[in-house]
């Protein structure tokens, strides 16, 4: 979802759907939800996070005309709820859940189990018995222990889909934090270190679990298709290793998300054909070479598919021009979005709702924290004559918002609002003081 800019009849901005073109921008671009930002924050108020049903659904659209012989299955920890569930059930595509949690929003729309992918680094056995009661179609295992502890929860007459994830040694990702593909990090199983092997040797002494391929996934915000055509010869390598060790070749190969998006005017994602073209080619080349049946993709997008379909309504409540800078403090902050004093993540916004004549001036945008590092974006051109009541909207933060956000200093989680078809509705309601105040239990 883009934001249109002001435009010269002094329309109010509204929701736009950028199609995937060589590039992902915030420029103005031809309006199609139809819904006015002003009159979601009229009905919902501020800090409201608001979600492009269309703009989700094309993406995901966009992933499976690229690929329409693999498995698109989508990262829910970037954002998930009911609505998003059930949109991404009725695409057809799968999905990737890490925790019983995520697991039960799925189950609660009837997700279909088969196109369930349970991943994690420290399962519980409480969590993987409900993978494995849901039947969910993979589960991904991470660890050399989970071999036994998974094989013990399986009911007789039955046999686990297992994946064994693996550690390429790749270094991606837009911040230590969010690289998962190198040595050195908690998730998966080493090659160098003979874990892998190990892992497969386990696997297959298990007669409930039945070991259907390997998986990896390098990090978070890639930009570039070269890390994944490493990854992908890296992974078809092994898959040709336990052929020759064990004589079985491993149908499926799960390279994992981690398709990068722009956050920022000037910055370009990782789109899904040039992904499609490079891995594709990868694996094909690979696999002829080492004399192996191309292997049955899946990959698993979940930034790059809720992403740019969502943003977040601010008010402003002070602005206040100090001797170096001038801050515009707006109703939200780290609370709904950490990624900016996580992982140094940088947003753009925009004034909405009114038109100024004035220049912009680079402001910081900071929420209403007692943190000094509660900063949503730095060097934001906002109009110079910006006031307390003016709203804000800070785009493409449909991922990893959401679902990280936090009750720091008590502070409810906005509402999830969607829109469709030119209608707004909200999907998750705010998070008020009660709900707050309902786990505390008092003395
Ligand atoms: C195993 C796995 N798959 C998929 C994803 C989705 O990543 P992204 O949202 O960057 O596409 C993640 C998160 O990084 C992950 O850990
Ligand atoms: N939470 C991270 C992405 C982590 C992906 C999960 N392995 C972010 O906001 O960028």
């Amino acid at each position: 979802m883009g934001l249109r800019q002001h435009d010269q009849t002094g329309h109010e901005p509204r929701f736009a759907t950028e199609p995937w073109s060589a590039t992902t921008r915030f420029l103005p671009v031809a309006a199609t939800g139809g819904v006015p930002l002003m009159d979601i924050v009229e009905r919902f108020g501020t800090p409201a996070y608001v979600v492009d049903e269309a703009d989700v659904r094309g993406r995901c659209h966009a992933f499976r005309a690229v690929l329409p012989d693999a498995d698109i299955v989508y990262a829910a920890k970037a954002f998930l709820c009911r609505a998003m569930a059930t949109w991404i059930r009725e695409e057809k595509l799968g999905l990737d859940v890490c925790s019983g949690g995520e697991l039960a929003i799925a189950e609660s729309v009837g997700f279909p189990a088969e196109r369930i992918i349970f991943h994690g680094n420290a399962k519980t056995p409480h969590e993987l018995l409900e993978a494995v009661n849901y039947g969910v179609g993979r589960i991904v295992v991470d660890n050399l222990a989970e071999v036994t502890r998974l094989a013990m929860l399986v009911p007789p007459g039955r046999r686990q889909k297992v994946l064994l994830r693996v550690i390429p040694d790749i270094e991606a990702g837009a911040h230590e934090a969010i690289r998962t593909g190198g040595e050195g990090q908690k998730f998966g199983l080493s090659i160098a270190s003979g874990d892998t092997a190990a892992a497969v040797a386990r696997v297959l002494l298990q007669p409930e679990l039945r070991l259907v391929g390997l998986h990896c996934h390098l990090g978070s915000q890639i930009r570039t298709a070269e890390p994944y055509e490493q990854a992908a010869r890296i992974m078809i390598e092994q898959l040709a290793h336990i052929r020759d060790a064990y004589g079985i070749v491993l149908p499926e190969l799960d390279l994992g998300g981690g398709q990068g998006i722009a956050y920022l005017e000037a910055e370009h994602g990782l789109t899904p054909d040039d992904y499609a073209r490079t891995v594709l080619k990868a694996v094909e080349e690979r696999s002829a070479a080492l004399n192996l049946p191309v292997p049955r993709l899946t990959i698993e997008p979940g930034r790059s598919i809720s992403g740019p379909a969502g943003l977040t309504l601010y008010r402003v409540i002070a602005v206040k021009r100090s001797l170096t800078r001038t801050f515009v403090a707006v109703d939200g902050g780290m609370s709904d979005n950490p990624r900016p004093s996580l992982y140094g993540a940088r947003y753009t916004a925009r004034l909405i709702g009114r038109r100024s004549a004035l220049a912009p001036r680079q402001v910081t945008l900071v929420g209403h924290h007692c943190e000094a590092g509660d900063v949503i974006a730095e060097s934001v051109p906002l109009p110079s004559d910006i006031r307390p009541g003016d709203v804000i909207a800070v785009p493409a933060t449909g991922a990893y918002h959401h679902s990280m956000a936090s009750t720091y200093n008590l502070t409810g989680r906005p509402p999830v609002i969607a829109v469709a078809d030119g209608a707004a509705r909200m999907v998750v309601r705010r998070e008020e003081i009660d709900d707050l105040l309902r786990r505390d239990v008092g003395l």
